[in-house]
Parts: C-alpha cells; structure tokens; sequence
C-alpha cells in the first residue's frame, strides 16, 4: 500500500481546499480509532498516531493533517454518519465520515422492516451518503422479488440490490471502486461480514479482536476503513438492530417528501395533520394515497429528533464551552514556557 495516491484514498476538492500554505501537516485518512492512537493511511503507507484532542471526535474515514506522530489538524468532513449514544443520556456517537454510500444491509426475512430502513435512510441522509439498501439471503425467500419493490418503494434516492451474499457480493463493486467509500450498516447476522470478506479479500471471522501491546491488552474496536480489491475503501459497523437517531431533522424531510408536500397544502401552516379542518395530509389517507402507518411513523420519528435534538444541542453546547476552557489554558501555559505573548485566539 506504499504507493497510495491522495485521490486513491478518497481525497477530493473538498479537503484540499482546507489546506493552507500555513499547514505543514501532511495528508492521511484514518483508518482505525483506538483507546490511545489513531491508524491512519496517507500516501506514504500505514501511520500510528497521537493526538491532544478527545479520540471520540474522530471517526473512521476522517481526513488529517499530521507530522508524522501527531495530529496536527482534523480536517472538516463531508459529511457523517452518528446516532445517538445507547444510554439514557443524549450523545451524539460517530459512526463513519466521508462516507459516499451507505449500504443498508438486511434480509428477506424477518429483519426486514420498513420502519428501520427509513430511520437508516434518514441515517444516510443526514451525513450526504447516497443510500443502498442490500436485501441478503435472496436465496432462501420465496419471494425476493416482493421484499425488493417494498424497499424500492421508500424513496426515489434509493438503490435497491438483492443477492446472495456469499456469491454475489461482487456487484456492490461499482460502489467502492476508485477510492470511494462504502460503509456497511444493519443488524447482526444479516451478512455484512461476508461482504466485507468478499469485498476486501480479508477473512475477519472474529469480533472484537484482543490486541497486546506493552503496556497491555486492549480491545480494539471492529469498526476499521479497509481497502476494498476493486479499489475503493470499506466500513463495517458492528450490528446495530437498535438505531437512535440524532439531530435529523432536515434529513426526516427527505425520506417522508410526500408527507411534507402536503402538509404544505394544509389550512393551517402548523397543522398536526389529527383531523384539523382542511387537513391535506388526513384528505389524502382519507383518499387511499399515503398509508397512515407511514404518517405514524413519520410522526414518530419526527418526535424522537425533537427530543434527542434537543438534548444534543445542550450537550455540544456544554462541550464547546469545555474545550475552549481546555485550549485557552494549554496556550497560556505553552505561552509562558515560550515567553511569548498570550493570544487568545491561537
Ligand atoms: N444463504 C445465505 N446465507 C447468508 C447470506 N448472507 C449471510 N449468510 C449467512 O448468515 C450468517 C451470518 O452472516 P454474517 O456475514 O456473519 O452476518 P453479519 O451481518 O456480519 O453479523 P454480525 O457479524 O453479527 O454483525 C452466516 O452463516 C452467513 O454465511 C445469504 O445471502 N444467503
Ligand atoms: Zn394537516
């Protein structure tokens, strides 16, 4: 992997317009997040490195500046993928960045739901990913075919590709080839192991592999970015039957677009669409043309950004104020070793 090119690893427009003649860091995509150090690929092969900023704020497929041990600077990303922490409390988890495609795995059977595959295409959207949906085991249904059209339904953004996972995970190809980024994401068992093998050539039977190092065993975590043989670059996420969703709400748009026409057709412009006069969106369940388990759902999911939306602005709010205390004492005490004035907004 020593003769990577920037463009090979994912590199684009975007990220180079970042760099200023002021950076002295070199380029690097990182590739795996650890308790301690980032692994991360740049044009010159493999990196191992350090960074002073929290490690929960980078995420595989990140693009940085480094000097070759330290992270000199995180790059601002396209786009990426998060959910909200499992836990009563509201964080936002990053799960993948600059990801070009999610592909959505489920099967032809009872994994498959609707409801979970529009919370996965608000995913998607909300982090600039073109959505995928892959419908595995088409070879143990007896009707494929029907589970297909069901998801071809959800939206006309999305791509639908049925398969045999362990035969035909070749035709994911044309979406991690030529440095693109495919990110693989849905519950456990569905098959994303065996595309990921397929794909990337690498037999990762074993979840959560044990590391050793000197100063002790640690897990590393299994989400990595991994070179996929036709070129292009793979995510795997551990299974996630459960999705939280944070701070969608724009996204949610997207995926109900129907719904949100209508209800720009109703009386009232803040109509709750519960049997308002003039109601557009209860005209047309009325009429058969939207299906009030997608309203329902949509109002769920509509609920739940609120809520989490909420809580997340008042936690990024509480971290914001946290780093610039953390950062405005680190440059005045660098400051005073230096003996050089102290600015504020260094
Ligand atoms: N018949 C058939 N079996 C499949 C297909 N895809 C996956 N399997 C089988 O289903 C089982 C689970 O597949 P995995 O690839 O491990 O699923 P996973 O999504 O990686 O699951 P986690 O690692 O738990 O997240 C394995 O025994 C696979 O061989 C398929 O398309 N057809
Ligand atoms: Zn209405």
């Amino acid at each position: 992997m020593t003769d990577t090119s920037l463009s090979d690893l994912g590199w684009s427009d975007h990220f180079a317009r970042q760099v200023t003649p002021d950076d002295t860091g070199t380029p690097a995509r990182v590739t795996g997040i650890h308790r301690d150090r980032l692994d991360a690929l740049g044009p010159g092969g493999p990196l191992s490195l350090k960074t002073s900023q929290h490690l929960a704020g980078f995420a595989v497929g990140d693009w940085l500046l480094h000097d070759g041990t330290v992270v000199t600077r995180l790059l601002e990303r396209r786009g990426a993928i998060l959910r909200k922490a499992a836990g009563a409390e509201v964080k936002e988890q990053l799960i993948a960045a600059n990801v070009d495609t999610l592909a959505i795995v489920t099967s032809c059977n009872a994994d498959f739901n609707i409801g979970r595959l529009e919370r996965y295409l608000a995913l998607a959207a909300q982090g600039d990913a073109l959505p995928l949906i892959v419908l595995t085991k088409a070879d143990l249904s007896d009707d494929p075919r029907d589970y297909e059209a069901q998801a071809a339904r959800l939206s006309p953004l999305v791509t639908v590709v049925t398969l045999d996972a362990r035969e035909e995970a070749d035709r994911l190809e044309p979406w991690c080839r030529d440095g693109r980024t495919l990110a693989l994401v849905g519950s456990s068992g569905v098959g994303k192991t065996t595309l990921q093998n397929a794909l990337t050539g690498i037999a990762d039977a074993v979840q959560g592999i044990r590391e050793d190092d000197a100063r002790g065993r640690h897990t590393t975590t299994s989400r990595a970015l991994r070179p996929t043989l036709s070129g292009g670059w793979l995510i795997d996420t551990p299974g996630m039957r459960e999705i939280q969703l944070a701070d969608v709400g724009e996204a949610i748009d997207t995926i109900f677009p129907e719904i949100e026409e209508l209800a720009t057709l109703c009386r009232f412009r803040d109509c709750a669409h519960v049997g308002e006069p003039g109601c557009a969106v209860q005209a047309a369940i009325a009429a058969g043309d939207l299906d009030p388990g997608r309203l329902e759902r949509w109002r769920k999911l509509r609920r739940e950004d609120r809520h989490n939306s909420e809580t997340v602005a008042q936690s990024r709010a509480r971290f914001r104020a946290l780093n610039k205390q953390y950062r405005g004492g680190k440059a005045r005490a660098e400051a005073k070793r230096s003996g050089r004035a102290y600015d504020k907004d260094d």
